[in-house]
Order: structure tokens, then C-alpha cells, then sequence
């Protein structure tokens, strides 16, 4: 059964979610900073009530491209073969009445912005800015997502072809409802998520799920300095403050 809950859990709430999914998963929640940049505001996490957390494996692999990465605990990450992350990635998220778009259900256009962005960041896992940029997102609507849901993006890479500059990444949106309370029968069947991640498993409440294709800029978009940069992030935040509807204000007023 999804946790519901009409309005925003407290942070102490989220940050024993999130401990739960780190301690549980050998999971580490992505500083903020390190992946968007100090100048990069977080606009994702803004649209998401700032319930949101980036986790990535704690794990590493020796070659990035290999299709059936092997994903390690954290005690393997000191390894002298480890390179890169392994291209694997999941963002935990609380979707809040903010978000509605049909009746009671979470907005289309919240949940691609999630599968996206758990799939970019399994695309690019050394956080390069200029790095890929979706190209193609299909998305599938499996069910509605009821507003006031804890959910998980996993997403992984399943194909690269670096000659052409493209990278192909799936991403699931389940319920991670059971995490979150407090309770040891988890309904959730992440033993390891990432492996998770790669198929379907039979008692998961599947709200959606996305293929993308991410291609590798072939030049930069130009900036014009730091400031320009942040005109443009602080603009995108608007934007997508704006898409996803009036209901984003009230939020703001209670951070
Ligand atoms: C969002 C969340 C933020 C917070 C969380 C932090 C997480 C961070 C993660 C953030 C994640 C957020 C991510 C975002 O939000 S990224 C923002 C949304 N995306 C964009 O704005 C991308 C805009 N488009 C472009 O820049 C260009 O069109 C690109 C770079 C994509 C390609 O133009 P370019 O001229 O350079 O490339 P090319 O023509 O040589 O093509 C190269 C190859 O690619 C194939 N191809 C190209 N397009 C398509 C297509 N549509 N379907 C199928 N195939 C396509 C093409 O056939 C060719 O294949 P081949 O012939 O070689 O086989």
C-alpha cells in the first residue's frame, strides 16, 4: 500500500527514509553541491517540495562500458581496479499534492522529470555538466501515482556507443512506500537495487517506467560567464516551477 499523506512529511521523516534506503542498499545520498555545482541551482529538488535525494551505488566497476556492470558494496569502492561509479543510479522522492495533475494522481510531467533525471545521472556518473542531454524519452504510464507517495527511480545504462556519442538508459518509478514506514517487511524487493533495476519484479508496485536515449553534445552551448549561467538555471527553475502548475506556490510559502 502506498504511504499517502496529504501534505509534506517532516524532514526528520525524510532523512529516516532516506537512512533507511542508504543503510539498507549501501546506498549514499549525492550531495547536492557536487553533482549540480554551487552555481546550479537544484530546480528538480525545488518541484519536488525539496524532498528529494540522489542516490547513487556505492560501488564502482572497472569498465564503464561493459554491459553487465558488477555492482559492489562499499567496502569494495577502495579497490586500486576501481575507476568509474557503475552506470547505475536512483532518486528517492516524496511527490506531494503539489504535484497534481489528474485527480489524486501525480502530474505526467513530474514523473518524466524524475525518470529523466535518474537516467541522466546514471548516464553520466562523473557529473559532467557538458556531458549527455537527453535526445529521446519514451515514458509509459503504468498507474497513477497517488499524491503523497514515497517513490524510487532506479535506472541503469544498458547500452553505450561511445563512437556515436550515444547511451541508452531504462528507468523504473516504484513505490517505495513500505521504506518508509516503519516496518520490517519491506514489500519492496531491492536487495540490490540496481540489479533491481534491470528487471521487473513480480511483488513491486510499477507506477512507470522510460527508455531514453542520451547523446553527447558535440559542442557546448555557449555561456557567457558565471552570471549568465545562473540567469539561465534560475529561469529554468521558473520554467518548470511554472509547468508543473499554481499549485507549486503554496509549498514555497511553508519551506
Ligand atoms: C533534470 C534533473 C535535474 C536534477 C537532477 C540532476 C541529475 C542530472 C541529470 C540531468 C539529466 C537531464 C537531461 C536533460 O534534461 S537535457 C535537456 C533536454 N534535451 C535537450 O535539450 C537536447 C537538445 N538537443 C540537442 O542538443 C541535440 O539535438 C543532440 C545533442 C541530442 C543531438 O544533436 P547532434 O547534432 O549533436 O547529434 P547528431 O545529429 O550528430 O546525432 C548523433 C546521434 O544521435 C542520434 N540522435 C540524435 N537525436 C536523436 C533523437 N531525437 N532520436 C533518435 N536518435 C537521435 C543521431 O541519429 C545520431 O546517431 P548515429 O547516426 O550516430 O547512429
Amino acid at each position: 500500500m502506498a504511504f499517502t499523506e496529504d501534505t509534506l512529511p517532516s524532514l526528520e521523516a525524510w532523512k529516516c527514509f532516506v537512512r533507511r534506503l542508504e543503510e539498507r542498499y549501501g546506498l549514499r545520498e549525492v550531495p547536492r553541491a557536487s553533482w549540480l555545482g554551487a552555481q546550479r541551482p537544484d530546480f528538480l529538488s525545488h518541484a519536488l517540495q525539496q524532498r528529494v535525494a540522489y542516490l547513487l551505488p556505492a560501488a564502482v566497476c572497472d569498465d564503464l562500458s561493459q554491459k553487465e556492470a558488477r555492482f559492489c558494496s562499499i567496502s569494495d569502492q577502495s579497490s586500486t581496479e576501481a575507476k568509474v561509479a557503475v552506470p547505475g543510479a536512483i532518486i528517492a522522492a516524496y511527490v506531494g499534492r503539489n504535484l497534481q495533475g489528474p485527480s489524486g494522481g501525480v502530474h505526467g510531467g513530474a514523473i518524466a522529470s524524475l525518470l529523466d533525471a535518474s537516467i541522466g545521472m546514471a548516464t553520466n556518473p562523473r557529473s559532467d555538466p557538458d556531458g549527455y542531454v537527453t535526445a529521446q524519452l519514451v515514458v509509459n504510464y503504468r498507474q497513477i501515482v497517488p499524491l503523497g507517495s514515497y517513490v524510487l527511480a532506479l535506472a541503469y545504462v544498458h547500452d553505450r556507443e561511445p563512437a556515436r556519442r550515444k547511451c541508452y538508459g531504462m528507468s523504473r518509478l516504484v513505490d517505495a512506500g513500505a521504506l518508509a514506514q516503519s516496518t520490517d517487511t519491506c514489500a519492496l524487493q531491492l536487495q540490490r537495487p540496481l540489479e533491481a533495476a534491470r528487471r521487473d519484479t513480480a511483488r513491486e508496485r510499477v507506477y512507470a517506467d522510460a527508455t531514453a536515449l542520451f547523446v553527447r553534445q558535440r559542442h557546448r552551448p555557449e555561456t557567457h560567464g558565471e552570471r549568465s549561467l545562473q540567469t539561465a538555471a534560475v529561469n529554468r527553475v521558473e520554467s518548470v516551477s511554472g509547468f508543473l502548475g499554481a499549485q507549486a506556490r503554496p509549498w514555497r510559502a511553508s519551506l
